[in-house]
């Protein structure tokens, strides 16, 4: 079985990001491409893993007009990712536009909705303009999404259960906030660990810094993936 750890490759620099790639291959992780990467090295670098043959989630979280938002993800299909996601928030027009669009396409990624960031607690989301929990708001997008036509979630671990109760049992769950018990929680407000996750109804599990800040990155990517089976 092919690991569901998606490795978060958030450095500021090609080097520091290849210094991580070299060591790893399509059967130890799929590797995520966010905003600060694509910034910087733009979509050539997302080609160069697409060609070293990773399964490429590029988190570049869309949110705009529904013909901006339809464009967009027809250009990011264009480098051959496996997966893409755009913002649930931003409506049903936006996100049926962009599934729309990519039902045209030769190529055509998993396209998933972030629902409520796991780094926003219940204080942070009031602020904002939003009644109710972070857990109770996830749930309403995770339904517009799938009513919506996408293929999945980014949710928080903490709400996986409850999203599978209510979702198909095609629905994918993608879920960041992950950290292995000893971990620091860094800015993450909404966090389980790594089999915890799985247990809950993960598919994927989207882990950045205790891989990519470790002092031996490829152990405690091996540590995580162990930590799966027991
Ligand atoms: O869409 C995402 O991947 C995402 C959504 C979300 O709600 N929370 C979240 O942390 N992420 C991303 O997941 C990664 C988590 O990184 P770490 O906190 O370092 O494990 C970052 O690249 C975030 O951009």
């Amino acid at each position: 079985m092919t690991s569901p750890v998606i490795v978060a490759l958030d450095f500021p620099n090609q080097a520091q990001a290849l210094a991580l790639v070299d060591q790893l291959d399509a059967s130890l992780c799929r590797l995520k491409v966010g905003k600060e990467l694509f910034t910087r090295l733009g979509p050539d670098f997302v080609e160069k893993l697409v060609g070293r043959g990773f399964d490429v989630f590029l988190d570049l979280k869309f949110h705009d007009i529904p013909n901006t938002v339809a464009a967009a993800c027809d250009a990011a299909a264009d480098l051959g990712v496996w997966m893409m996601n755009v913002h649930a928030s931003g409506g049903r027009k936006m996100m049926e536009a962009a599934r729309e669009r990519l039902a045209g396409k030769s190529h055509q990624p998993k396209l998933i909705a972030v629902t409520i960031l796991t780094s926003l607690g219940e204080s942070d989301i009031q602020e904002i303009g939003f009644s109710g929990t972070p857990g109770e708001n996830v749930l309403r997008l995770a339904a517009l999404a799938e009513s919506s036509g996408l293929d999945g979630v980014v949710c928080s671990p903490l709400e996986a259960a409850a999203i599978r109760e209510q979702a198909s049992k095609d629905f994918l769950l993608v879920t960041p906030g992950v950290r292995p018990a000893t971990a620091s929680l860094d800015d993450q407000k909404r966090v389980m660990t790594p089999a915890d996750a799985m247990a809950a109804g993960s598919n994927y599990l989207v882990i950045g810094r205790p891989v990519t800040a470790a002092e031996d990155p490829l152990q405690a990517l091996r540590d995580i993936t162990a930590s799966l089976k027991e």
